[in-house]
């Protein structure tokens, strides 16, 4: 099962709005045959991997992470194909949880008789799929915040001045996590404060779609991200904001999108029906704090530098919820620490809404 992941994890950041799934054939206790999934449109895992198997398929154990499917999507029911293969077990890693699936690709193999072994690494599995899931259960994607802060929960000094708050393995891992998702989203603020890049730096092959986020779009003309060889960059706005300055994003390659109402709620919709899968909100405290509040954000991903900058007005990472007492406060569930380097991570994820 660990392989499959593996090879599912090679198109990590492609296969919105499909899962990422790996599967192996293994027969005499031997790997005969892989497969991953590339993407949607493209057929599913276990037909790769029975592919490549050929005929050693037969009577041979298939492991998959996901369920295999039993319906007719973009491509035909894997279930049948396995059958067909004459596999003789499928060990699956997890039930698939889109309600076109959910149980019965299992079903139609025992019922052909194939032996089917369910929940195995299941844990590493959900995980590597928690982006898909929660798509499929909550149409939105799965919002990531993440922020890296001192010791003293400051993201930046109070000049503004934030290059950098934590050290290069740090920020390689921000790169990778970048590639891993489907779009970055900041605000204007960030734009005007940082003009930053929010590309991949070359960790990991997928680049996310960069998004800002801008009422007025009282934007520079010239930065980073209008620099769209690279990577693609959308600007979200409302309804009818400067259409000068709409203009000269669009000679410049980026994409501009007007919603009404331009919430951090509204966003995920829009990036739902646009297929994808993992958001991460790379954002300033303010627009953090209403993404929050909006149910936009699931799992947070703090960076810690053990470093001290003071000062009263140097920001935070979250901005204001409302909350008056610490009884309200948001309590991170499966909360872990890992050390990188000279810093620390802790991620954990929201209460749900
Ligand atoms: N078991 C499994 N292996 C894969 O490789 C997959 N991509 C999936 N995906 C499931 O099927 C749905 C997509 O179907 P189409 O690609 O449109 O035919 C996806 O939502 C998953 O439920 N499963
Ligand atoms: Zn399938």
């Amino acid at each position: 099962m660990q392989r499959c992941l593996q090879l599912a994890r090679l198109v990590v950041g492609y296969t919105s709005p499909n899962p990422l799934v790996g599967a192996v054939v293994v027969k005499d206790g031997k790997i005969v045959g892989e497969g991953f999934h590339p993407g949607a449109g493209e057929p599913h895992a276990e037909v790769f991997a029975l592919r490549d198997a050929g005929e050693q398929a037969r009577g041979a154990t298939v492991y998959v992470n996901l369920e295999p499917c039993n319906h007719y999507g973009r491509t035909p029911p894997c279930s049948e194909a396995l059958i067909k293969a004459g596999v003789a077990k499928v060990v699956v890693g997890m039930v698939d949880p889109n309600p076109l699936v959910s149980g019965r690709g299992i079903a139609k193999l025992q019922a052909a008789g194939v032996d089917v072994l369910t929940g195995v690494e299941e844990a590493d599995c959900r995980l590597l799929n928690e982006g898909f899931i929660h798509r499929v259960l909550y149409h939105k994607p799965f919002g990531i915040l993440k922020y890296a802060m001192t010791l003293d929960g400051k993201i930046a000094t109070s000049s503004g001045h934030s290059t950098w708050v934590t050290n290069d393995a740090t920020r390689q891992a921000v790169h990778r996590l970048r590639s891993a998702c489907d779009a970055v989203i900041i605000g204007g603020n960030t734009v005007r404060q940082d003009n930053p890049h929010l590309t991949n730096h070359g960790q990991g092959n997928h680049s996310p779609l960069r998004v800002v986020m801008s009422r007025h779009l009282n934007l520079p003309s010239s930065a980073n991200l209008w620099n769209t060889d690279n990577a693609q960059t959308v600007v979200l706005t409302k309804v009818g904001a400067n259409p000068e300055f709409q203009a000269l994003l669009y000679r410049q390659g980026v994409e501009v999108v007007e919603l009404e109402p331009l919430t951090p709620n509204q966003v995920m919709t829009y990036f739902y029906n646009r297929g994808f899968c993992k958001v991460l909100w790379e954002c300033g405290g303010i627009l953090a704090a209403n993404a929050i509040a909006q149910g936009a954000v699931q799992k947070v991903l703090a960076f810690i530098a053990p470093k001290i900058i003071g000062g009263v007005k140097a920001p935070g990472p979250v901005g204001n919820l409302g909350f008056a007492t610490m009884n309200e406060a948001l309590s991170l569930q499966c909360a872990e620490m890992h050390v990188i380097g000279s810093d620390f991570l802790i991620t954990g994820y929201l209460p749900k809404h």
